[in-house]
């Protein structure tokens, strides 16, 4: 008994001196604690695998992957300067947007981070964020 109430102190101690170093660390550098970080705009940030990303490929649901980052533009392509099209021709992941990312202004590249940004992309097995739990016999398929 003593023990566990002693691991979970230990647990505690360790999520608290992660979340310190990502605060240390500022918005931009977030560190994904365990399953999730909180970026810049205090909205919790966490891992997709490409398989979930690839479901989010419509109007009703689009995100986008740029680099490691994982954005949901649902919302937001509805006011896009250059309109909803060339975002569509993009979502699920089927490409990376790192160059189209760049080519907007500080501006416009700050939006996309505190408008849209959702998490990072992992190659793990997740849904919804969160691991799956897979069957024993699974062990083998690691990548979506
Ligand atoms: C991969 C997806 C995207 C593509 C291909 C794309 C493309 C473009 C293009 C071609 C323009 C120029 C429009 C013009 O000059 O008439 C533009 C402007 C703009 N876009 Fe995007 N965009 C994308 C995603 C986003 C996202 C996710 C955001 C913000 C959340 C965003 C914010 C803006 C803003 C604010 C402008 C105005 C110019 C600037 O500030 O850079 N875009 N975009």
């Amino acid at each position: 008994m003593a023990i566990q109430i002693d691991r979970q102190e230990e647990e505690t101690e360790m999520r608290r001196s992660k979340r310190q170093r990502s605060e240390q660390k500022g918005p931009m550098q977030d560190v994904y604690n365990d399953d999730t970080a909180t970026s810049s705009m205090n909205r919790t940030l966490r891992y997709y695998s490409r398989r979930e990303i690839a479901l989010h490929n419509t109007e009703g649901s689009a995100w986008i992957v740029a680099g490691d980052d994982v954005y949901d533009v649902t919302e937001y392509m509805h006011q896009h300067p250059a309109g909803k099209a060339p975002i569509l021709k993009r979502t699920g992941g089927a490409v990376d947007c790192t160059q189209d990312l760049m080519f907007h202004s500080k501006r416009g590249q700050s939006m996309w981070r505190e408008k849209c940004l959702i998490g990072r992309v992992t190659n793990n097995e997740r849904l919804n964020g969160r691991p799956v739990e897979k069957p024993w016999w699974a062990f083998w398929d690691l990548q979506c």
